[in-house]
């Protein structure tokens, strides 16, 4: 059996995972932990079934098999440190461990990484191009939301070199606003998104050189994220260019075949919509053809599939469980 600690339990991604670890079959003990030392042990909801415990680093170490961090970026490098020094294994929802080396991160972030040396250990986990890796690593930087939808998009197509060599592709990807975490800010109040739609982050978005450095071909992209006026759900609209000769079926077989065997990637026939993956850990993936582009369309839930239910994929693949282990849909598995 196995026994898991959630550090920053109280955010939108750490009550997502601490719901679906609860319907987990090999899950028998959950310790909902803050990021913050001292202080009360608090009620997790009103109803007072689960609570939130003080960061207890002394026991994150020894006591848990799996510590999941679910805190803002740049929070939890004590936290991964001590729980690796011991003998759990680390799966961090941040963007701190994301990218190939720390050089990387300093030139995205414009800072040196704080545990260098954690750079190289780190498996990045997108779980359907990473399982030899995640099955053996000790610390999983899971992806991004935007990285998520997008790559799962894009990489049937530039992995079986369907894509004209130097070309742009062009990912136009739209978010709800739980992505932004549960703390308000001005751009993601109520007032600010209701009945409205924005652009942020064009040509500066960390996610660019994110899903840039998980791509092994000679392409240029544009990312340009939108905030929607939702609250959960992701799709990332992708356009490229076929190398000559690459037709639309071949394109779309490229797709099928890749996730022929995935319990969570489909594509599908119609165009993706949020709400048909919302809640669930599926990624749905259409392509199409316009004026000579090829255009796929990926939609996940950004807290799910673009989080908390990956976490859960990754810890499956890493201790040899069922991989819809707690992610399954009411009809009992894949959509
Ligand atoms: N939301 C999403 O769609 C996605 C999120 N992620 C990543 O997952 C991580 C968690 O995201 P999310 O759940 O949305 O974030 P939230 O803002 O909803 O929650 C953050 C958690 O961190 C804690 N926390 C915040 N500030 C501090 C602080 N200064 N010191 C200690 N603890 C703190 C909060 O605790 P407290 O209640 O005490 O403030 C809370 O438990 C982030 O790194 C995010 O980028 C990744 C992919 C998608
Ligand atoms: C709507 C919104 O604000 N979204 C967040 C992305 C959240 C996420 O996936 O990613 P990280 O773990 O890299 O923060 C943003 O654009 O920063």
């Amino acid at each position: 059996m196995t026994s898991i600690a959630i550090v920053g339990a109280t955010g939108y991604a750490g009550v997502e995972l601490a719901q679906a670890c609860a319907s987990h079959a090999h899950i028998n003990s959950i310790t909902l932990m803050s990021a913050r030392e001292g202080g009360e042990r608090v009620p997790a909801d009103p109803r007072a079934q689960a609570f939130i415990e003080p960061l207890d680093l002394g026991a994150l170490g020894s006591d848990f098999d799996v510590v999941f961090l679910c805190l803002p970026h740049g929070l939890g490098h004590q936290v991964t440190a001590t729980a690796l020094r011991g003998s759990a294994r680390v799966i961090d929802l941040s963007s701190d461990y994301r990218f190939r080396d720390a050089a990387q991160y300093e030139r995205v972030y414009g800072h040196p990484h704080p545990v260098p040396e954690l750079c190289d250990v780190a498996v990045y986990g997108l779980t359907e191009y990473g399982r030899e890796d995640i099955k053996s690593a000790q610390l999983i930087a899971n992806p991004g939301c935007y990285p998520t939808a997008s790559l799962l998009g894009l990489l049937p197509l530039v992995n079986a070199g369907l894509l004209r060599a130097g070309s742009r592709v062009t990912i136009d990807a739209k978010s709800g606003v739980s992505g932004a975490g549960k703390s308000p800010t001005e751009t993601t109040l109520y007032g600010n998104v209701n009945e409205s739609v924005r652009a942020y982050g064009v040509g500066t978005h960390r996610h660019a050189p994110e899903i840039e450095s998980r791509i092994d071909a000679d392409l240029a992209l544009t990312f340009v994220p939108h905030l929607m006026p939702m609250f959960r759900g992701m799709l990332a609209t992708i356009y490229a260019e076929p190398a000559a000769g690459v037709t639309l079926a071949q394109a779309r077989e490229a797709i099928a075949d890749r996730y022929a065997n995935e319990p969570f990637v489909h594509l599908i026939d119609s165009q993706p919509a949020t709400s048909s993956v919302a809640r669930t850990n599926h990624c749905h993936v259409a392509i199409a053809e316009a004026n000579g582009a090829l255009v796929v369309t990926s939609a996940i839930d950004n807290l799910v599939k673009g989080a908390a239910g990956a976490a859960l994929q990754n810890m499956n693949v890493m201790l040899g469980f069922d991989e819809l282990e707690g992610l399954r849909t009411p009809d009992g598995g894949a959509l």
